[in-house]
């Protein structure tokens, strides 16, 4: 099994190409199970749940064909083709293995009136319930049965009729799935309290690039009229404004100075305001967004929430460059009721972190050293990339699967910034 080995202590400096995005990847892949000509996606980042997503495509009956697979290639090109689906059942094989598999739900009910997906159970973040997306697909006319850990959803006729789809709370994942079912429902949908990440606003994008008809795109009421069919398209996958956020924490905690190329500061309101109150320099500039840290850490208190809020998927990086900071910070996790596995990782660095029901209390330290550690799940193991960067010593950080799910090439661009990494493999 690989680990990433990082000697610590060099300020960071230099340009990072941001990849596409995983979450907006993820979301867009299943969306040529729409149509049955050919969609392709630009700017696809290079990431295992990439690949992942394309077995799972090739299991329904769809062909993926990638190019620019060269090492140098950044943002691959793939052109995936679903003429006929042979199969609407997603297995539990690779349902558990990557959760964004739910996302083949509607869009599989959407085209062919039936799906079947194992139930995804629950992850090292915490329980991640599917029950929103189900009500979701009920609320546009399918008909829903639980058994033996698959749920099967029919549309009776063979079509959703559409519907009023109204969430209790935000939920990212069936915002998703509700809107993929919708665009070929026979009438109209509403989605009321819809997310309202840049992700969602991408899949929107994709799907009107495809000839769906969306409105109230990037609010909480989308409205959308169900269309006979959709057509193929080429869309360009957004830049992944978490891996640029982890990359500003990477520059901060060394107190250096980078240029994060390509990342859409709009996407990223939550992340630069948090870093700003950190002390954090950032600018947008032509073609990057600019972030250096020269003069220490300032603490922080954070409270994660659905955007435009400080995103969940920053709160591991935050917490990590905070360990550096000038006093006490406070970071309270309202998505995820076990999103603080990184916590023992980090103490065993050296960091000050006390946690109390859903919020941590991070004291900053005056060094942290490196450890053998181990990561738990995909932002918990850039936090300790990030932590062993500042750290002094020799961090080895295992399990590294973990991020080969959502960051592209992750040594080699900290490499080329001026980090001491490196990938060692057991063989
Ligand atoms: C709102 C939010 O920040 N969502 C995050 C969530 O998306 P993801 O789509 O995985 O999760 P949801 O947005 O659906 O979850 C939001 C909340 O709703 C609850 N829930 C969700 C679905 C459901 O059927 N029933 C239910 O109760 C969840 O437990 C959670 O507390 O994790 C992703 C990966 O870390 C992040 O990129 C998303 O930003
Ligand atoms: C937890 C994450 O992803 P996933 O929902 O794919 O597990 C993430 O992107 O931080």
């Amino acid at each position: 099994m690989d680990r990433i080995l990082i000697r610590g202590g060099n300020r960071l400096s230099g340009r990072i190409a941001i990849s596409g995005a995983k979450n907006a990847a993820l979301t867009l892949m299943p969306c040529a199970l729409l149509t049955d000509e050919p969609l392709t996606l630009r700017n696809l980042p290079r990431l295992a749940d990439v690949d992942g997503f394309g077995h799972l495509l090739n299991q329904l009956g769809a062909s993926t064909s990638i190019e620019g697979t060269r090492p140098e290639d950044f943002g691959r090109v793939m052109t995936i083709r679903t003429g006929r689906l042979t199969s609407t059942e997603a297995p539990y094989d690779i349902v558990r293995k990557m959760r964004a598999s739910i996302l083949v739900l509607g869009p599989l009910v959407g085209r062919g009136g039936e799906a079947t997906v194992s139930l995804p159970g629950g992850c090292a973040i915490g329980n991640r319930p599917i029950d929103l997306h189900l009500k979701a697909m009920e609320a546009l006319g399918a008909e829903i049965e639980l058994t033996a850990g698959y749920v099967k959803a029919v549309a009776p006729g063979g079509r959703l009729p559409g519907g009023r789809v109204s969430f209790p709370v935000v939920s990212v994942g069936a915002t998703e799935n509700a809107l993929m079912a919708a665009v070929l429902a026979k009438g109209p949908s509403v989605i009321e309290n819809a997310a309202r990440e840049p992700e969602i606003v991408d899949l929107c994008n994709c799907l009107v690039a495809m000839g769906a008809s969306i409105s109230g795109i990037g609010t909480e009421t989308i409205e959308i009229e169900g269309r006979d069919r959709l057509h193929g398209a080429t869309y360009r996958v957004m830049p992944d404004r978490i891996e640029a956020g982890s990359y500003a924490c990477a520059a901060a905690i060394t107190g250096g100075a980078l240029d994060l190329v390509g990342a859409n500061a709009a996407d990223m309101r939550a992340t630069i305001a948090a870093l700003v109150e950190a002390g954090v320099t950032v600018e947008e500039r032509k073609d990057a967004l600019h972030v250096s840290a020269a003069n220490g850490l300032q603490p922080l208190t954070l409270s994660t929430a659905p955007f435009p809020g400080f995103a969940t998927d920053m709160q591991a990086q935050f917490m990590a460059m905070l360990t550096r900071a000038d006093g006490a910070s406070v970071l309270t996790e309202t998505i995820f009721e076990n999103r603080y596995m990184h916590v023992p990782e980090l103490a065993r660095m050296g960091a000050d972190i006390t946690v109390k029901g859903r919020s941590a209390v991070v004291r900053g330290v005056d060094r942290l050293v490196g450890a053998q550690v181990m990561a738990t799940d995909l932002r918990a193991s850039m936090s300790l990339i990030i932590a062993g960067l500042a750290a002094e010593g020799e961090t080895q950080v295992s399990r590294v699967y973990h991020l080969d799910r959502g960051y592209e090439r992750l040594e080699e661009k900290l490499q080329a910034v001026g980090a001491d990494i490196e990938r060692a493999s057991d063989g």
